[in-house]
């Protein structure tokens, strides 16, 4: 990453700014083994580079405009292939920087506070081979445990996106359990997400941008993941998510069975907020990069339209 974090305005404003100018969709770089058989690419270090850099190349214009406003590489389909694989990480967050669309690391971290440092030091600090605009954490070892990514991203103009209610059927035995005076364990996490927000809202930039943005929504730091498979849970739970002030990575349209409609009636007032990530909706139209151009148009027509 070239520009620091004095240079960078805070991720809240970056990404709402990114979502008003190429539509709210989060293209997933998900280097599956079947999808890289279906390119005609082998399951290498060599095949993903080739892989995630037709992805990065599809997802700009012929003419230079952004077609997403994010990429969200998988971390785990990197990490299968050892140090070559990270490497090639490196050089996707890289391209993709390049090529002015924000990067959401999708690396799950979360781990306690002493640790938790190293791993926001990977992904979050200026300088670092693996430094993204954003990262995705998961707050089941407490959320407090996940201070120090959320102090440095702030402190970088970066963002996170803290796991709260998930697209998975499993996540409901630990999301929506009761925890102290019988709050969902998903709602609290909400909150005090919401509470991390209200630091950044009442900053200068956050304002300005509101206010030069006009409309649509006002964001902080730390965005939540909210799947795209069951946006009616959060008012269930009695969740306000768009009180939250977050940006809602939505997960889940597409392969996962999420359409349009039941993505705006379930997050209601939301809705603004929410980045629908698509993953294999979009790669399975690899490996012409027109073809996969045309699939994230259609994309961001049908969630837009
Ligand atoms: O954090 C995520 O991105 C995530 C959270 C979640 O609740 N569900 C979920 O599917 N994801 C990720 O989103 C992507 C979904 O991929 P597709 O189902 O192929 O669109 C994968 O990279 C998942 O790991």
């Amino acid at each position: 990453m070239t520009s620091s974090a004095a240079e960078r305005q805070s991720f809240g404003p970056r990404l709402a700014a990114a979502m008003r100018r190429a539509g709210p969709l989060c293209v997933g770089i998900d280097p599956h083994p079947g999808l890289l058989a279906d390119w005609g690419l082998d399951d290498t270090a060599a095949g993903i580079e080739r892989f995630s850099r037709t992805v990065v190349e599809a997802s700009t214009d012929r003419d230079g405009t952004s077609l997403a406003a994010a990429l969200k590489p998988q971390v785990a389909l990197y990490e299968r292939h050892g140090a070559a694989g990270f490497a090639v990480l490196e050089r996707t967050l890289q391209d993709a920087h390049d090529a002015g669309i924000l990067t959401i690391a999708d690396a799950k971290r979360g781990d306690i506070g002493s640790t938790m440092q190293g791993y926001a030091s990977a992904w979050l600090e200026d300088g670092s081979p693996l430094a993204a605009d954003a990262l995705t954490l998961s707050p089941f070892l407490g959320y407090e445990s996940l201070r120090p990514a959320i102090d440095l991203a702030r402190n970088t103009g970066r963002g996170v996106f803290i796991l709260a209610l998930t697209s998975n059927p499993e996540g409901a035995s630990v999301q929506h359990a009761l925890g102290e005076g019988q709050v969902s364990v998903a709602a609290d996490i909400v909150r005090r997400a919401a509470a991390d927000n209200r630091i950044d809202l009442d900053t200068t930039d956050a304002a300005d941008a509101a206010a030069s943005a006009g409309k649509g929504a006002v964001l902080g730091t730390v965005g939540l993941v909210v799947g795209a498979t069951i946006p009616d849970t959060a008012r269930r739970l009695s969740i306000d998510l768009a009180a939250s002030g977050a940006a809602l990575l939505a997960p889940g349209y597409g392969a996962q069975g999420a359409t349009t409609e039941r993505m705006r009636l379930g997050f209601d007032t939301a809705w603004p907020q929410v980045l629908v990530n698509s993953s294999r909706g979009i790669l399975t139209a690899g490996p012409e990069v027109e073809a996969l151009r045309t699939r994230i148009r259609l994309t961001t027509e049908d969630i837009t339209g």
